[in-house]
């Protein structure tokens, strides 16, 4: 059902500072910031040759990486993203198999202006797992 690897997330408290090493210390294309309201976070992308690295910062006051980031100060890996041809069939699927769809269960629009949905990390190894409508 998972297809091509869409991303690994990053979460940071910084995503200026998280850029400027990525572009001028290792050499990577890095996008410019774009805020994601709807998500509570502001996101830039580094694209690699075979998939890419998102960087995650907090906005506003109910961001969903805050406790995450309480919890690990220095930021660390948050998600990585497979993609899936069909959102609502593998949403279904997973359901059936009893793996818990977080939020409300609908999907909303991710930064590639595409479906996504998120799976508990308790259910996938201690990995939260993002869905992306390929
Ligand atoms: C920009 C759009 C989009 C894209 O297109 O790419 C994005 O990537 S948006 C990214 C941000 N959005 C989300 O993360 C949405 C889904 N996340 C959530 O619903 C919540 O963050 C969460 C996963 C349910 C956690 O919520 P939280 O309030 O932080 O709950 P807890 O702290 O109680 O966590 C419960 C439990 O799970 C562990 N945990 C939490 N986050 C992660 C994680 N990222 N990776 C692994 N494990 C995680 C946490 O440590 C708790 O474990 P215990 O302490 O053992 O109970
Ligand atoms: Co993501």
């Amino acid at each position: 059902m998972i297809g091509r690897l869409n991303h690994v997330a990053i979460a940071v408290r910084d995503i200026a500072k998280a850029s400027a090493l990525y572009r001028d210390t290792l050499g990577a294309k890095v996008t410019a910031p774009v805020a994601q309201p709807a998500h509570g976070v502001t996101v830039v992308f580094v694209e690699l040759p075979n998939t890419k690295i998102e960087f995650l910062e907090p906005l506003g006051a109910d961001s969903p990486i805050a406790r995450f980031l309480d919890k690990n100060p220095d930021g660390g890996i948050h998600h990585v993203c497979y993609e899936v041809d069909d959102i609502l069939a593998a949403r279904d699927h997973l359901k059936a198999q009893g793996a818990r769809i977080l939020g409300d269960g609908e999907p909303k629009i991710g930064a590639h202006d595409k479906p996504v949905l998120f799976l508990h990390p308790k259910d996938f190894n201690g990995t939260l797992v993002e869905l992306e409508q390929a």
